[in-house]
């Protein structure tokens, strides 16, 4: 079996996507359609066109304005229905859905709409597809904490349906302590931690997750490499980060796929994943952030088996559901390697 196919091939775990960020231009012109939702756009061409992005913030004005054909039950479902069909075609067994509820509760779209329809679709994927999922709710650090506590009365009545809290939207002047709170808040209601942390931000941003707001994973945190002392520290405490190479490319915080860190990240001895965050933005899913790594970085079948497993330790699965996961993972790598 050559890399690619193994690449394919190979059990996988995905721990940083964001459900608004799957939305194909072919269901974004559907859902346009549906809703009576005018677009600036008039061709599925025109749409990946204006996919060119300076920065992050570039890149979220126009998932905002996407995310805005999202109406009703039926069309959430039919987006996380959309990504976990891709997801079973690439042979991912297990995933962690960030969704952003603020996005759409802003628009006046009822919690309870949005969680049934990605739930739905989520229960569906168990039972069909046999992939298990899970889902993060995430806040938007450019609204203010009391919007974060707002959320989150709202959907603790559904926290059964969800493993833990995220932090993603406008990194740089909205750092992790802003939200020091509600993180509290979320961790004695048993809730998981993560949040997205140098990406675009400092290594001080990645540091301030972790003391501040005590997370179990780091979402992104590249930056770490600009302080030594950091990454001796999270390789101490064991943190993982879920590392998204082609988002890093097309948001510009790193010039080049030969130039990614991610295999000098794993040397180091950092519990690093690949990740796609919003496949349909930055192009394309988990295989083919990991072709792309293929095509320009040394990889080897070993190193997609270290990330790989990297990313079913460092998923919030039960122990029991893991082990089996792990076992499953060691047994392709030992007949395919
Ligand atoms: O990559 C991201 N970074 C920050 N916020 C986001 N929201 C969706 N994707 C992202
Ligand atoms: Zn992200």
């Amino acid at each position: 079996m050559d890399l690619l196919e193994y690449i394919e091939k190979i059990p996988k775990a995905e721990l940083h996507l964001h459900i608004e960020g799957t939305l194909q231009p072919e269901l974004l012109l559907k859902l346009a359609k549906r809703n009576n939702v005018s677009l600036p756009y008039s061709s599925i061409q025109k749409i990946k066109d204006a996919y060119q992005f300076q920065n992050l913030q570039d890149f979220l004005d126009i998932y905002y304005a996407g995310a805005n054909v999202l109406r009703t039950e039926q069309d959430f479902f039919d987006l996380t229905w959309d990504y976990l069909e891709d997801a079973h075609r690439q042979h991912i067994i297990h995933v962690e859905i960030f969704f952003d509820p603020q996005t759409h509760t802003e628009r006046g779209i009822p919690f309870s709409v949005i969680i049934s329809g990605i739930h739905k679709a989520m229960e569906r994927a168990k039972k069909n597809l046999g992939i298990n999922s899970q889902l993060i709710l995430s806040f938007l650090r450019h609204l203010p904490e009391e919007s974060a506590f707002k959320t989150w009365e709202e959907a603790k009545q559904y926290k059964h349906l969800f493993v833990g809290i995220g932090l993603d939207s406008s990194e740089l002047g909205n750092p992790p302590k802003k939200f020091k709170n509600i993180f509290a808040e979320a961790k004695k209601d048993g809730m998981k931690l993560v949040a997205h942390a140098g990406e675009e931000g400092p290594a001080s941003y990645v540091r301030e997750a972790i003391d501040v707001l005590n997370i179990d994973r780091i979402d992104h945190g590249n930056k770490c490499l600009d302080d030594e002392n950091l990454v001796t520290e999270i390789i101490k405490k064991g943190l993982a980060l879920t590392i998204c190479p082609l988002s890093n490319i097309v948001l510009k915080n790193t010039p080049c796929m030969e130039e990614h860190p991610i295999l000098k990240m794993l040397e180091k001895g950092l519990k690093v994943t690949v990740n796609s965050d919003d496949p349909a933005y930055f192009g394309g899913n988990l295989v083919k952030n990991f072709e792309a790594m293929a095509t320009n970085l040394p990889l080897t079948k070993n190193h997609v088996y270290q990330l790989t497993k990297n990313a079913f330790e460092a998923s919030f699965i039960d122990e029991s559901l893991k082990e089996q996961y792990l076992k499953q993972l060691d047994e392709f790598h030992h007949q395919f390697a």
